[in-house]
């Protein structure tokens, strides 16, 4: 299936270099162990930008999967079609491999490649295969291969990784009471993974491979070269849209671009989910499998679900802490979302940026893995309202379809500006600010102990559950990248870090938001004050004394600010710290160092 295609390509640098690619280089030889050499060539496509070290030391760069990080001109040559993206390469190797997939017999079995995509309720591709297995008469295998490296590489939380496990245990459940087997392999080295499937599929008598389509860079080069490995192989690899309301490439302006700002995005958005009602037409769940599953593949069906790896693994008092806040599997999903389209969605326009008040969905750790798809979730809502229109209708529930499609947007713009995803700024020359790398202020906002109550208390929940309320995340996020002057991208790997709910595109987003360097972002210029935040949205500091118990002794609305309001010695006593940075001063220190950045010309 081709995607996001586009009808003439200009000559590209890949072609000047004879098909040499050094990103795809780098996939065929990088091994973790062996951080691949730096290229120091003046060719500017292939120097590094002049501030590799610095992101490469901070652990912004991780040299142990990936190359340095890429000059500006590389970046801006992704922009000028001058190398190909991801997404087409991917659509190549389809296209290559399309003649000879269409010739693939199915043979004894169809396998489904569970990815983040962990439900057995609409899922595209999931159901594509049920099909097909049901027309030749022949049983469905889900598969989930576990990868410790791509935990590594893509910085996935040990909570994430221990709700990813919890549900495949629910997964498992659901397509045995089917005769559906879900084999679980961890596969060491995650370069391994395509012939290990490959090797899989040949010992199950499968021919055919279905899974859903992921996005980021890593994920559509393997699915390349699993394309091409199987075409050699004589299997067939079948990939469905699936994460997405609307598929990536789809939405483009009238001049034929890709939109990179969210309000007109969002009307073409609107406009295509209502010309084409299929978007949001369910897909059934996998059929039964013949009985004769349970004799032929009954080793498949004493499979375990692996403990996490170590270095993902969380303590057992995290463990105590951190499942009954989030229960696992799809079953989960499908209640919360139930109460929530009868319940909190009609105040949420209202109530949404109020971090005390449990008024949004919580739904994120469900869609991120793929518990809960953003259709269902679209459609369920729209379901809830007056009318058939997203448009339309209850303003609660228009808000609420229009943070979904936020969701959306941010993949949309990672396929089509893939040099997001490999630690680059939307906008290539906010690459050129020169950050701070201060660690003391770093470990104090990670830590929660800036003096600011609205960042320490956001900070301390994101700790404390795995989770942060939205404007929290804005608010901690600007407060880093341009109180503390310290490298975005540091924010954006510790949130990754502990997020339960970590996605690559929305994480990316939204630090690209509020640290102003990303996709219809805040103006450089516009930086968020915490104290007027602080008043705003938690005006009685209900959530602030929620999560930093040294201020729950100070009184009204000095626990916004108790060294400037009067409360210093009770804040004191309690141990609460003075301010890292004084807001005034740092913000002029932020404009100066954006604007040198920006006009340095590099
Ligand atoms: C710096 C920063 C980092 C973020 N990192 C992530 C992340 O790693 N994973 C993640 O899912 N969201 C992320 N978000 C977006 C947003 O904060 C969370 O999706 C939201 O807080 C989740 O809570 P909820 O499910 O109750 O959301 P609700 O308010 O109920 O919204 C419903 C759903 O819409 C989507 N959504 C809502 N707001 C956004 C948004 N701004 N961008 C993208 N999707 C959105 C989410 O899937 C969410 O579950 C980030 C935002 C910022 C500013």
């Amino acid at each position: 299936m081709a995607i996001n295609g586009r009808a003439k390509r200009k000559v590209t640098v890949i072609d000047a270099l004879n098909g040499e690619d050094s990103s795809d280089k780098r996939q065929k030889t990088a091994e973790p162990s062996t951080p691949p050499p730096i290229n120091l060539s003046t060719d500017p496509l292939h120097a590094p930008h002049p501030f590799y070290k610095e992101s490469e030391e901070n652990g912004i760069v991780l040299r142990r999967f990936y190359p340095h990080e890429m000059s500006n001109a590389r970046a801006r040559a992704y922009n000028a079609d001058e190398i190909p993206r991801p997404i087409e390469q991917l659509n190549a190797a389809l296209t290559e491999a399309s003649t000879q997939r269409a010739g693939v017999k199915v043979k004894d079995a169809v396998v489904h490649w569970f990815k983040w995509d962990l439900r057995t309720r609409d899922n595209r591709a999931l159901a594509q295969a049920s099909e097909m297995a049901q027309q030749a008469g022949v049983p469905l295998i889900g598969l989930y291969i576990v990868s410790p490296q791509d935990f590594e590489a893509h910085l996935t939380a040990p909570i994430r990784v221990d709700f990813t496990l919890r549900t495949l245990k629910v997964l498992r459940e659901d397509l045995a009471k089917l005769d559906i087997p879900l084999w679980i392999e961890t596969v060491e080295k995650r370069t391994m993974v395509p012939g290990r499937i490959a090797d899989l599929m040949e010992g199950w008598g499968a021919n055919h491979l279905f899974a859903n389509m992921e996005y980021e860079v890593d994920e559509l080069r393997r699915e390349a070269k699993i394309a091409r490995l199987f075409a050699s192989r004589g299997l067939a690899l079948h990939l469905a849209h699936d994460t997405c309301v609307v598929p990536p490439g789809r939405l483009t302006s009238g001049s034929g671009k890709q939109y990179a700002v969210y309000t007109p995005w969002f009307r073409a958005w609107i406009r295509h989910v209502h010309e084409n009602p299929e978007l949001l037409e369910l897909s059934e769940p996998p059929a039964k499998n013949p009985s004769s599953a349970r004799q032929r593949y009954a080793a498949l069906f004493d499979c375990d679900v692996p403990l996490a790896p170590e270095s993902k693994r969380l303590t057992p008092e995290e463990e105590k802490r951190f499942r009954p806040l989030w229960p696992a599997g799809e079953h989960e999903a499908e209640k919360r979302l139930q109460k929530f389209c009868n319940g909190d969605i009609g105040g949420y326009d209202k109530h949404r940026n109020i971090p005390s008040t449990p008024s949004t969905s919580n739904l994120s750790v469900h869609f991120a893995s793929g518990t809960l798809s953003a259709r269902t979730a679209v459609r369920t809502a729209r379901d809830s309202n007056n009318t058939k229109r997203l448009d339309g209708g209850h303003s609660g529930i228009q808000t609420w379809i229009s943070e979904v499609a936020w969701r959306d947007f941010y993949k949309h713009v990672l396929v089509h500006w893939p040099y997001v995803c490999m630690n680059k700024p939307f906008k290539p020359e906010y690459s050129n600010i020169e950050w701070s790398y201060n660690q003391d202020h770093f470990k104090a906002w990670t830590e929660g102990k800036t003096g600011y109550p609205i960042v320490d208390a956001a900070m301390r929940q994101l700790r404390g559950m795995g989770w942060m309320h939205n404007r929290c995340r804005m608010i901690v996020a600007s407060f880093l990248s341009k109180d503390l002057l310290i490298d975005w991208r540091m924010g954006e790997r510790f949130f990754m870090e502990h997020l339960v709910d970590g996605d690559f595109a929305s994480n990316n987003g939204g630090w690209g938001f509020a640290a102003s360097v990303g996709v219809d972002p805040q103006p450089y210029f516009r930086v968020f004050n915490p104290l007027l935040q602080s008043e705003k949205f938690d005006p009685e500091g209900e959530y602030i004394r929620a999560w930093v118990p040294e201020l729950r002794g100070v009184v009204g609305k000095a626990v916004h600010d108790p060294y400037a309001r009067g409360a210093g010695k009770v804040a004191a006593k309690a141990g609460y710290p003075r301010a890292v940075v004084e807001h005034k001063g740092a913000r002029e220190r932020a404009l100066a160092a954006y604007k040198r950045g920006i006009e340095s010309g590099m």
